[in-house]
């Protein structure tokens, strides 16, 4: 089950290998746009590094009495070059970082619908969604700013130390010396910016979570008086989300300051030893000078790289969470087309359905659910699973959809276990309404065709007009196009349970699954359905989970489960002579003597 207030804490972080393969993988991609935006971001840079040789040049004329109209033209067209230059460089950036987050958040919904119940349960759903929504956002900045950045920022902290070199070694191992000082410092601050930011993304994470369970439940909220605590519980996430972003942002103030920092050390550094070393007669003043004035031109490839490693941290955390998701396994791609009930194609009749000693636990350490479970369904009609609550009657059906997989034993569909069926096969030749008859945001068409989309129009007037549903429909303003509202809150109960049963038929499914699906009708569409029931069980397998034996004593066969066990199988005279369970239900429910 999904708690609101947990997600998944317990996942491991990546190592920075499998960071970085991570982060190789989005970028491959796009690696001639990055090289692109790279080269662009290079000339650019090398644009302002001839900028003020153009300058001293034409000062240079300007006093020798020369024409500057030459070189004044070459200066202009070098500046507006160069920040064209620049700024195509940053669009090929930003785009390719868009094209990196799309490629993210495709993965990523690709494999959510594809997760397998039992890791769907794993991760909330808000949880789920901020990993697709806020996560991938963090990846824009690491995946083409931080590249680019690192490589513009080593090349020119490189030409700039080569050139050092040459004024004077002495000098540049000083210089070094207090870099590899300072920016060992920094280093250890920021393994926590991302774990700062990892906590905060997690924060994001739980307001989702929060915001989900409420929304989800909101007339429970309004009618239970919860609204400041779930309020409060939403801001207590955001305050967590706020408390982790100011702790990044403290960490990385201490990493930008970083690069200055080290500079300036350094400056003083080599005025020390310079300073000695000009007295020494060891270097000409002017080799100081010059030395200086490289030193500040540091500055800017240094706060490069500082930047590239802080949006490496931040990014790391979202990869990390990103990969949370991508690790969880899923189901074996069942395509599209597979999935839909097979049109025209040659139907091969009702499905048949075996239980062969069927055992059953949801996870590891849970109680079994099913323990032997064996039972027969041999083709069209009608089999109602009974027994109280808890009983594993919904499990079943749980099990012929592979939702889940058997623990021990087979569950068999045509005589082939469910396990050796193509996935999306298997579940097109199924009907399913599930328990609470769930309907989707969107209009009343969209709902019923959900399951077939290629229904025609006379399969749906007909189904509607089976289903009851043809009087709503002409009472609605704008008919089946109507929307039905989040969850189809719109609506009534019953009448979202005749849309999910409706959905189900018009699928024409060869085995109709309906977990206490008319529980929440009214006697006259109760029967009315029980009717279209027993209409399609003629041609169909119908599988049907029942509290009210009133809706079931006329099956073909009723299998009675307690404890995850199968007690009796047989009809309604059989068993209220038979089993002592049955009869005592049936002297409940249909006011008939127990025997
Ligand atoms: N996803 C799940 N994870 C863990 N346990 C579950 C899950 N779904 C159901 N269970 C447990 O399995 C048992 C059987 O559940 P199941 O829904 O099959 O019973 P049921 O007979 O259909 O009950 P009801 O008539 O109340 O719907 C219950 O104890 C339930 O708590």
């Amino acid at each position: 089950m999904n708690t609101a207030s947990a997600p998944m804490t317990d996942e491991p972080s990546l190592s920075a290998r499998e960071t970085i393969k991570a982060l190789g993988a989005y970028v491959r991609p796009h690696r001639w746009a990055v090289a692109l935006g790279l080269l662009c971001a290079l000339v650019g840079a090398a644009g302002g590094l001839l900028q003020p040789l153009a300058t001293k040049a034409l000062v240079d004329r300007l006093a020798s009495g020369e024409t500057i109209a030459g070189i004044l033209i070459a200066l202009t067209v070098l500046v507006v070059l160069g920040t064209a230059v620049e700024a195509f460089g940053a669009y090929v950036l930003e785009r390719t970082a868009e094209s990196v987050v799309l490629a993210a958040r495709r993965t990523l919904v690709g494999r959510l619908l594809r997760l397998r119940i039992s890791e769907w349960e794993r991760i909330p759903p808000g949880d789920l969604m901020s990993r697709v929504t806020s996560d991938t956002t963090l990846l824009r900045a690491v995946s083409t700013h931080a590249v680019v950045s690192a490589a513009t920022g080593a090349v020119a902290f490189v030409a700039a130390v080569v050139v050092m070199a040459f004024l004077d070694v002495v000098l540049l191992g000083v210089t070094l010396g207090v870099i590899v000082l300072v920016g060992g410092a920094a280093a250890l601050v920021m393994p926590q910016i991302a774990r700062a930011t990892e906590r905060s993304q997690e924060a994001v994470g739980e307001i989702s979570v929060g915001l989900e369970r409420s929304l989800g439940a909101f007339r429970t909220v309004k009618a239970s008086g919860a609204e400041e605590r779930e309020t409060a519980r939403v801001e207590a996430a955001a305050r967590r989300a706020w408390r982790h972003g100011v702790k990044s942002a403290k960490w990385e103030a201490v990493a930008g300051s970083a690069d200055e920092l080290a500079v300036q050390l350094a400056f003083l550094a080599v005025l020390a030893v310079g300073g000695a070393r000009v007295a020494s007669g060891e270097i000409p003043v002017s080799t100081l000078i010059a030395f200086l004035l490289y030193l500040f031109y540091l500055i800017e490839p240094v706060s490069k790289l500082v930047d590239a490693v802080t949006s490496y941290q931040e990014g790391a955390a979202a990869i990390s969470r990103i990969a949370a998701v991508e690790r969880l396994s899923t189901e074996s791609p069942a395509r599209q087309a597979d999935a839909l009930p097979r049109q025209g194609t040659a139907a091969p009749g009702p499905a048949s359905v075996r239980f062969e000693d069927v055992s059953f636990r949801y996870r590891p350490g849970l109680p079994y659910t099913h323990q032997q479970v064996s039972f027969e369904v041999p083709g069209a009609g009608m089999t109602a699973f009974v027994g109280p609550s808890g009983a594993g009657k919904s499990t079943v059906f749980a099990l012929i959809e592979r939702f889940y997989e058997a623990t021990g034993g087979r569950v068999l569909v045509d005589g082939e276990d469910v396990r050796d069926w193509c996935l999306g096969e298997l579940r097109s030749a199924i009907g399913y309404v599930e328990q609470d008859a769930p309907v989707l945001a969107g209009t009343l068409r969209e709902n019923l065709v959900f399951a077939a989309p290629g229904a025609t129009d006379d399969a749906l007037r007909d189904v509607l007009a089976r289903t009851k549903l043809d009087t709503l429909v002409e009472r609605l303003p704008h008919g089946l196009d109507t929307p039905v509202g989040h969850r189809g809150s719109k609506l009534s109960g019953g009448e979202r349970q005749r849309i999910a049963i409706a959905r189900a038929v018009l699928r024409k499914p060869r085995l109709l699954l309906l977990d206490e699906a008319t529980s929440q009708l009214d006697a006259v569409n109760e029967l009315a359905l029980r009717d279209v029931i027993a209409d399609v069980a003629r041609e169909t397998t119908v599988l049907v989970v029942a509290h009210r034996l009133s809706t079931v004593t006329g099956a073909d066969r009723i299998v009675v489960m307690d404890a995850g066990r199968v007690r009796a199988v047989g009809t309604h005279e059989e068993l209220v002579d038979q089993d002592r369970l049955y009869a005592r239900l049936a002297a409940t429910q249909l006011l008939a003597p127990a025997r």
